[in-house]
């Protein structure tokens, strides 16, 4: 079997290697800049957005990040703030982070949620009918919704921490990316374990199978946890050894992160850094 290939102690020996600035930098401009709280308010996303705008200036040698990961109801704050028009708007959407919603209500905030302005939407496989092996259900919801949001990007959260094993994670991904997904996306962040290395190996795995077969390129975000520069090493390492240099920039890799820019920006400025 093909995960046999990869080792994950040896890419974790190469992560240790790739841990300098160039990749550093490379992890930053690939941060889907998330805050998902409950807590979120216009005022807080607002201002989210202002440091977002502001980093260019401040630092003018460091690539933004790629995008911005709001709650649906926040898009439009972030849309009539944002001004740096190289950085995306994201939104969760589909009843995230649980999927327990009617499939006419998750079309709908996916839809709305473009109409105000997000690029993409990060929507969860509905696992309440995954974990019955119902892949029917599964199928029609992702093709729903994806037919739904136009030329907006989708991404498909499969949180692997809810699923058994790595059949499962192997098996959710094929799903997700024959349905439309143009990203699988790890976790919500809202549950334990959410990302972890073995899950985003198996993932990998899974786009370049899909590769070979269909010649699509797939994105992977690895998502939820995820705040030290090494995490984030190890994650860019997994997806250079497994799918290629060619995998290794914002159009095809993401990671979710809301603590993450931080502690990056501080690794690459050699200096104690709280920015957003
Ligand atoms: O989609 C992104 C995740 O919700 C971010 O999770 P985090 O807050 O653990 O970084």
């Amino acid at each position: 079997m093909e995960a046999t290939k990869y080792e994950l102690a040896q890419i974790k020996e190469a992560a240790l290697q790739n841990n300098n600035s160039d990749w550093q930098e490379l992890a930053f401009s690939c941060i889907d800049l998330t805050t998902l709280n409950s807590t979120d308010t216009v005022s807080h996303v607002k201002a989210f957005t202002e440091r977002v705008n502001d980093f260019e200036n401040d630092y003018p040698n460091l690539p933004n990040v790629a995008a911005i990961c709001v709650h649906p109801n926040m898009v439009r704050t972030v849309k009539e703030n944002l001004k740096d028009d190289h950085v995306n708007i994201a939104a969760v959407a589909g009843g995230f982070p649980g999927s327990m919603s009617f499939i006419e209500v998750k079309v709908k905030e996916a839809r709305m949620a473009v109409d105000y302005g997000a690029d993409e939407i990060d929507i969860v496989l509905p696992l309440w009918a995954f974990l019955d092996n119902d892949d029917i259900i599964c199928r029609e919801e992702i093709t729903t919704i994806k037919e739904a949001i136009g030329e907006a990007h989708l991404k498909v959260i499969l949180e692997t921490g809810a699923l058994a094993d790595s059949e499962k994670t192997r098996h959710a991904s094929m799903l997700a990316m024959e349905s439309g997904a143009d990203f699988i996306k790890t976790s919500t962040g809202k549950m334990s374990p959410a990302a972890t290395p073995d899950a985003a190996l198996e993932m990998c795995i899974a786009i370049k199978d899909y590769h070979r077969k269909t010649g699509k390129k797939i994105g992977f975000k690895p998502a939820g946890g995820i705040s030290t520069t090494e995490d984030a090493i190890l994650y860019l390492t997994i997806v250079s050894e497994v799918l290629g240099e060619e995998w290794l920039k914002p159009s095809l890799f993401r990671i979710g992160a809301s603590r993450l820019a931080n502690n990056l920006l501080s690794d690459l400025l050699d200096e104690k850094i709280k920015y957003f």
